[in-house]
């Protein structure tokens, strides 16, 4: 064999060549494995740096002038709601100057063989119903009293899902101090006299209190494992902001979700991560549609490609102030919606609609053990907002997806009823 290596010409056998190349081939691999490998020790070392420091000298920034340690309620306790209270309860161990170590969790209390649920947690710290097989922190304490549970508080994280929302926060009305502030961890909207509402917003009017949000490619059982994934937490400073050390900033927040395994970046866009949060659901069920009938991947994809260009449409016309490039540079926006498309109950529940024919809700109980499908929900609210504001045609997938779980419309014509109106959403992108 003739061949030109470095501009001389060589003849060897084709085995020398064979062992020759392979050789080099082994050399550049390990070489390019030993950068790598030095490149993630470096990212290692600077994550366990920021990680050390977000637990020790962010928080001794605004310890300076913390009057009180910050204490945090999470309400729900759901899979996400227990997900969530198990990461801050483990920041609030490992902060004790910027929060009270005790993180109190409000439970919906339900019995389980003859035992409250709250019992459970507080003896066994594992939540058997909603997040089984997970230890939580012992300083995390389940409470069946919602009341009790917000006394003296100073972050409320609602976890519920969204439907409870109005209940919960009528219960509150009184009982919470102006200067609390909150952060909704819930995926949905509000919809009613005030038009389509963020969740935040709904909290904020009705409680006059700040909420922000947080919301990402976040699949609860992964982030209780301490697999790593990416969250976005939204926050506005509110006008009567009490400065640093007396109130809740950008990098109280940050103390208080980051962990090594869920890292946390802190934005404005409230609406955005929202928006993107609440209808990715409803596309999910459109993706679990299409694979329950057993169409592939490519129809899959399909439905996301629609989601997301509806997703953005919605947030341009309804929300203005929401920016477009959360939905791709944010862990909220298309991470999010590739997440709950692979792998959600969203997901899981469309799937079994489709292949036993059965409906929504009995495939939400039987799957779900009592947790909740949003998109559900979720497609319930955008169509009843969409027709009140004659913009139904506008969004053919949000509506498509209505009409299989609402109107039995077969879902086999989810491409012709996307199709049909896909042209109007190209035009107006
Ligand atoms: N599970 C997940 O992977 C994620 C969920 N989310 C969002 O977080 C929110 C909360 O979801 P999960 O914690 O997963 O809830 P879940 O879907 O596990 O729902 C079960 C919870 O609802 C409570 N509940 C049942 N009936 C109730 C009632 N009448 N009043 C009040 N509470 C009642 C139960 O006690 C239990 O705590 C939802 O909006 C969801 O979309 C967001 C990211 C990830
Ligand atoms: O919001 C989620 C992931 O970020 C969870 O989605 P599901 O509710 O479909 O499981």
């Amino acid at each position: 064999m003739i061949f030109n290596y470095l501009g001389r010409t060589t003849s060897i056998s084709f085995k020398r060549f064979y062992h020759f190349t392979n050789k080099r081939l082994r050399v550049t691999t390990s070489r390019r494995i030993q950068k790598i490998m030095a490149a993630t020790d470096r990212l290692n070392q600077t994550s366990d740096i920021i990680s050390h420091s977000m637990q020790h000298s962010d928080s001794t920034t605004s310890l300076a002038a913390l009057e009180k340690p910050f204490k945090v309620t999470v309400v729900g306790s759901g899979n996400w709601g227990t997900t969530i209270a198990k990461v801050i309860a483990e920041n609030t161990a490992l902060n004790p100057q910027l929060f009270a170590r005790r993180v109190d969790m409000w439970v919906f209390d339900e019995k389980i063989n003859g035992k409250n649920l709250t019992e459970i947690i507080n003896t066994q710290h594992e939540n058997v119903k909603y997040l089984p097989g997970i230890e939580l922190p012992e300083n995390l304490y389940a409470n069946p009293d919602l009341l009790d549970s917000v006394r003296d508080t100073d972050i409320i994280v609602f976890n519920i899902p969204h439907q409870f929302l109005p209940r919960i926060v009528q219960q509150l009305k009184g009982h919470v101090s102006k200067h609390v502030r909150a952060i909704s961890c819930l995926k949905g909207f509000e919809v009613g006299p005030k038009g389509v509402q963020l969740l935040s917003s709904y909290v904020t009017e009705e409680l006059g209190i700040q909420c922000g949000a947080l919301s990402g490619a976040n699949l609860a059982p992964e982030v209780a494992l301490e697999h790593w994934s990416e969250t976005t937490v939204a926050y506005h400073m509110p006008a009567d902001y009490r400065g640093e050390g007396r109130d809740v900033d950008h990098k109280v927040l940050k103390a208080l979700f980051h962990r090594p395994y869920f890292h946390v970046s802190v934005i404005e866009d409230v609406a955005g991560i929202s928006i993107a949060g609440a209808l990715k659901n409803v596309v999910a069920l459109g993706c679990g549609f299409v694979e329950g009938l057993g169409w592939g991947n490519n129809a899959a994809a399909a439905i996301q490609r629609v989601g997301l260009g509806e997703i953005i449409k919605f947030g341009r016309m309804f929300f203005p102030e929401s920016k477009v490039e959360t939905y791709y540079q944010e862990s909220a926006g298309v991470a999010d919606l590739i997440t709950t498309c692979s792998g959600g109950r969203n997901v899981k529940v469309a799937k079994a609609m489709a292949k036993t024919g059965k409906s929504a809700e009995e495939c939400e109980k039987e799957l779900l053990n009592g947790q909740s499908a949003q998109g559900l929900i979720t497609c319930k609210e955008v169509h009843e907002w969409l027709e009140s504001v004659n913009h139904l045609d506008d969004f053919p997938l949000f509506e498509a997806v209505y009409q299989i779980v609402y109107n039995n419309v077969p879902m086999d014509k989810l491409p012709d009823m996307i199709e049909e109106l896909d042209l109007g959403l190209k035009e107006t992108a």
